[in-house]
């Protein structure tokens, strides 16, 4: 069995251990086995029988951790329930997909710490590994370690692992230093509309990549004889997009100025990521990024990502719609101002530590306290533009918050075809959210949320809404077939409880 499977398998014996309310010696002694057998288990650095795993089932009499592992994961929520205590933050899903991808640039060794452990980062490892990329996981499965091939064998790709996320599509920057032709599965992803991988194409036009699209795959080819003569002006602030024209610049043999980049928390994590495999950008956090490329790289590398704000995000919101006093640490302020600017102006009471470094030693991080507050809904409208706008990825969580303010929201989500209607589904767990037309909602709160039972909406952030809404409702409410939750969030279900929630995962069997 890989380590992975292992760690997964650990991390379902500890939820249902917890969630039995046992310790790991009272699991221990059921076995008939030792307290440390537990924790290695629990750890995933246990070898595991198939035997062994079905009497730790039954003895958690839990069917998660039962054979044939592969059903959809299910969230049975008991909801009403206060928090309390301190929630940390982890590192974040949009950046940690862009360094496993920029780790191809290196063709020494790529340390990366902390690395949220969800399946976002697990799929493109698949991609990774398929085309001979070496990857572990180390320190207790924290760090991930990652040494590119000789070669590459783009043939050989996991098709089925690509097709699941949209991230892939950062791989075209990387892959056209190495290669001068290869084929990619095209980007999936959520279900959240049409999404363009047009800015992609034009922005790495320049750089010689030609991308043809048929038959569900990208074929590319480089023409090494072009080079950009003037600065990439992206059309749209795309947060990928600027990061695969910052892959493409970075060992380019000269200066490359990029015009309206996002200057979002992913690409400053990449940014700084660069920094330390020798190459200099200019006008980190700003809209014009000068890159002085550097054409051979071979360093051992070692990064921390920054937290997640759309994490952090999420667990205010947790905090606010069960109106709990919650600490969430390591919250990366920066990019969360206009958030925590708007909540104040609803008169949410809050506290915020000072400032301390990330791992990083580049992004500022504090601590928040939520305390339980009355809300009323904000006078304008909730819109989210481009960094330093209000997050695009955090909108959606103010349509829990809006349920639970005084008076009438309105929420103008521009950006996917498709988002906004997915958080219609708060009306069955009692919210009144009206659909004005596919981009904008009219929220009337407060709500008296009831327990109900639904399958997770197809798009990660509407579906964390929803469980964050059962959370406040009273009763026991299901979600099914949770992946796009995991995609995105490590453990959130287990932390969640760790606080005071009563969430159980489970599985059809
Ligand atoms: C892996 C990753 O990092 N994913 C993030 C990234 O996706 P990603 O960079 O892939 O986002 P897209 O390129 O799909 O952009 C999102 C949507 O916004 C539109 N658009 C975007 C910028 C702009 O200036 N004008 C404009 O119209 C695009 O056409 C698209 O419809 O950015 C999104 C927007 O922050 C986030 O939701 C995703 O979590
Ligand atoms: C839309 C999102 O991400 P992705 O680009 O991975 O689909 C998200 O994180 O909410």
């Amino acid at each position: 069995m890989s380590n992975d499977y292992l760690a997964r398998i650990g991390s379902l014996v500890r939820d249902a251990r917890k969630h039995r309310g046992w310790s790991q010696a009272q699991l221990a002694e059921a076995l008939g086995t030792s307290q440390s057998a537990i924790a290695r288990i629990e750890q995933g650095g246990q070898n595991l029988g198939i035997e062994m795993v079905a009497r730790i089932g039954e003895a958690l009499d839990s069917e998660i951790v039962s054979l044939g592992h592969s059903g959809p994961m299910h969230l049975r929520v008991v909801g009403g329930r206060q928090l309390s205590g301190q929630i940390t933050v982890k590192t974040s899903k949009n950046a940690c997909v862009a360094l496993l991808c920029a780790s191809l640039l290196n063709r020494g060794r790529t340390t990366l710490r902390r690395v949220a452990r969800i399946e976002e980062v697990y799929r493109i490892l698949e991609v990774l590994d398929s085309i001979g990329v070496r990857s572990r996981w180390i320190n207790d499965g924290v760090d991930l370690e990652i040494t590119p091939p000789t070669e590459l064998d783009l043939d050989a790709i996991d098709v089925e692992a690509a097709v699941r996320t949209r991230s892939v599509i950062m791989l075209l920057g990387p892959l056209m230093h190495i290669l001068d032709a290869f084929k990619l599965p095209y980007a999936g992803g959520c279900d959240l509309g049409t999404r363009t991988v047009e800015p992609h194409m034009a922005a790495l036009r320049p750089f010689g990549l030609n991308v043809i699209a048929t038959n569900h795959q990208y074929h590319a080819t480089v023409d090494r004889a072009l080079s950009p003569t003037r600065p990439i002006v992206l059309t749209e602030r795309g947060d990928t997009v600027t990061e695969n024209a910052l892959m493409a610049a970075a060992r380019r043999d000269g200066v490359t100025v990029i015009r309206n980049a996002s200057s979002n928390y992913m690409v400053q994590d990449l940014c700084f990521f660069l920094e330390q495999l020798g190459v200099t950008v200019e006008g980190i956090g700003t809209t014009t990024l000068t890159v002085h490329g550097r054409p051979d790289i071979d360093v051992n590398v070692d990064y921390a990502p920054s937290e997640d704000p759309v994490e952090a995000m999420s667990l205010l919101t947790a905090a606010i719609v069960t109106s709990s006093e919650l600490t969430i640490r390591r919250v990366p302020v920066e990019f969360l101002e206009i958030e925590l600017a708007v909540l104040e102006g609803m008169g949410l009471d809050y506290d915020r530590s000072p400032e301390y470094a990330a791992d990083n030693g580049r992004t500022r991080l504090v601590d928040l306290t939520a305390r339980p507050s009355k809300l009323t809904a904000p006078l304008d409208k909730i819109h989210p533009m481009p960094f330093p706008g209000l997050n695009i990825d955090t909108a959606p969580f103010f349509a829990a918050i809006a349920a639970t303010a005084h008076g009438s929201t309105l929420i103008h989500d521009w950006v996917y075809d498709n988002r906004a209607i997915y958080l219609t589904e708060l009306t069955r767990l009692g919210a009144t959210v009206k659909l004005l037309d596919p981009h904008r909602l009219l929220i009337d709160g407060p709500t008296r949320w009831r327990a109900a039972e639904m399958v997770c909406p197809p798009a990660l952030r509407p579906a964390v809404v929803v469980l964050l809404a059962m959370m406040a409702a009273e009763g026991t409410s299901v979600l099914r077939n949770i992946y796009v939750i995991n995609r995105g969030y490590e453990e959130l279900a287990q932390r969640l409880t760790e606080v005071g929630a009563q969430i159980e995962v489970f599985r059809d069997i």
